[in-house]
């Protein structure tokens, strides 16, 4: 028997009311199967600890209990914790999600019920353009990619038809999202719930979830001998996504499918706050015949350094057109990346500072932060260079910021939709920046700098003395 009664724990497990969410000791998770005696089934969420949150169903009779006590759940939740959690972490699996698609959720009760929340769950009709084609369910039009073998890449999706940017590729919702805080258990025990996480999902979502590749350091594709196939799927293919401010590990298969290029031709985000659907959208023209790729890291870094992370978390010498070329045109990249980098740290302390009349005060570096007009056109003039298509929104949003704070309206309203078209592709269309730069773009004399860098000269200097 694995399953030990330990007081400490027990104290922090009255979330759960009823519930024996005591467990330790060792047991190789890979060899359980869904076994009762040995996983705890809370009844029900109590409702002292759900508050704000929908109220969790009423408290089923007593002869109802074994059916219904984890509705709206379609399996029995199961728990660990530990004397250094505050909350037990959970399965939480609900197989109708998303037109039969299914989501497991592993987290605290109160999040999993705070989640219930989002439209996703609360108006499922909302998705039923999501998830097209990527469910069984569905039958609409072709999409505009297949899935094809490529040599030395595994699979990947290539365009059909031409895309033109801004173009919706598809959306999903996560298979699986995993609270970051499940890792503050022991592994063992993280492992039992992905392991369970998995195994209640419908049977498509199931077989998407062991298609995917697992990169481990131990191995180097998914075969039998990586320790733990499960986690090997998850470090290799989940987003990190924030949702209600906490950090998750999001399972999306199709997406899942796109491989990585240092200048990649699409781009994401997810809707956390309404749909919890992933978004790909093209962020240039993307032709038929042409692998539609985003990227898994910042390209905001030196050649040696996006290869080496490349290799080291997915397994893979980067060939792209970023990582292949000739010495001399990489020394070139390497020096413009090392510019931006340069360039966004200036704007962005401009731009932090802004609202702050005492700018000067706690300023280490004594402080006026000087910024032009031509600044920020350089800014986005290397992103062009280096075909960054996913950070140039924020080149954008600077430009328009400094077009209006040198009360140059035409310019900070077209650097001000540029931000927002990009915005949107790459931070979603809710996003606080965005809304920002619809506010410029609509009207630039409401920005809160227009007009307060007007004194200066584009060199920087102050007019009349410069
Ligand atoms: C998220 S999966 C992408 C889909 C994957 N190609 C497959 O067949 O399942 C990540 C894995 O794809 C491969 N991959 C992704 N981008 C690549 C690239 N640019 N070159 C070579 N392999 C790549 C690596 O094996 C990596 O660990």
């Amino acid at each position: 028997d694995t399953i030990h009664q330990n007081p400490i724990i027990a104290e922090a497990c009255p979330l759960l009311s009823h519930a024996q969410c005591h467990i330790s000791g060792p047991f190789n998770p890979l060899e359980l199967e869904v076994n009762t005696s040995q996983i705890i089934t809370p009844p029900y969420v109590s409702q002292s600890h759900v508050q704000d949150n929908p109220p969790p169903p009423p408290a089923p009779e007593e002869e109802d209990l074994k059916e219904t006590d984890y509705s709206p759940w379609t399996t029995p939740p199961q728990c660990f914790t530990n004397a250094n959690l505050t909350s037990p972490i959970c399965v939480f699996t609900d197989a109708t999600f998303a037109s039969g698609r299914g989501i497991s959720i592993i987290t605290t009760a109160e999040r999993a019920y705070a989640l219930l929340n989002k439209p996703a769950f609360t108006h499922p009709d909302l998705l039923s353009s999501v998830n097209i084609n990527q469910n069984q369910n569905h039958t609409h039009s072709a999409p505009p990619y297949e899935l094809r073998n490529i040599p030395g890449r595994g699979r990947g999706l290539i365009a059909t038809r031409t895309l033109h940017r801004g173009d919706p590729i598809f959306a999903s919702t996560p298979i699986l999202l995993l609270d970051a805080a499940a890792y503050d258990l022991a592994p063992n025990e993280t492992s039992f719930l992905t392991n369970l996480a998995i195994a209640n999902l419908p049977t498509a979502s199931r077989v998407q979830f062991w298609k995917l590749l697992g990169h481990s350091a131990s191995s180097s594709s998914s075969s039998s001998s990586d320790p733990n196939p499960i986690e090997s799927r998850i470090t290799t293919n989940a987003f990190q996504v924030s949702i209600n401010d906490v950090e998750h590990y999001a399972l999306l298969p199709t997406t899942s499918m796109l491989n990585h290029d240092c200048r990649p031709n699409a781009d994401y985000f997810f809707d956390s706050a309404t749909l919890l659907t992933h978004h790909v959208h093209a962020t240039r023209t993307i032709y038929p015949g042409e692998e539609i790729t985003i990227t898994y890291i910042s390209n905001e870094k030196p050649r040696h350094k996006r290869r080496q992370m490349l290799k080291q978390n997915w397994g893979f010498e980067c060939k792209c057109s970023a990582c292949a070329a000739h010495p001399a045109l990489t020394k070139e990249s390497d020096e413009r990346v090392m510019q931006i980098g340069m360039l966004k740290k200036r704007l962005r302390r401009w731009e932090e500072r802004g609202g702050d009349d005492d700018e000067n005060e706690d300023d280490e570096d004594d402080g006026e932060v000087r910024v032009t007009p031509a600044m920020a056109d350089t800014l986005i003039s290397l992103y062009e260079q280096e075909r960054l298509w996913t950070g140039i929104g924020e080149a954008y949003r600077f430009a328009a910021q400094v077009y209006a704070a040198f009360g140059r309206e035409w310019g900070a309203v077209r650097y001000a939709r540029l931000a927002v078209e990009f915005g949107m592709l790459a931070r979603g269309f809710y996003d606080e920046d965005v809304l920002l730069m619809k506010g410029l773009a609509a009207d630039p004399r409401s920005f809160w700098g227009w007009g307060r860098e007007v004194a200066r000269t584009e060199e920087g200097s102050e007019a009349g003395r410069g």
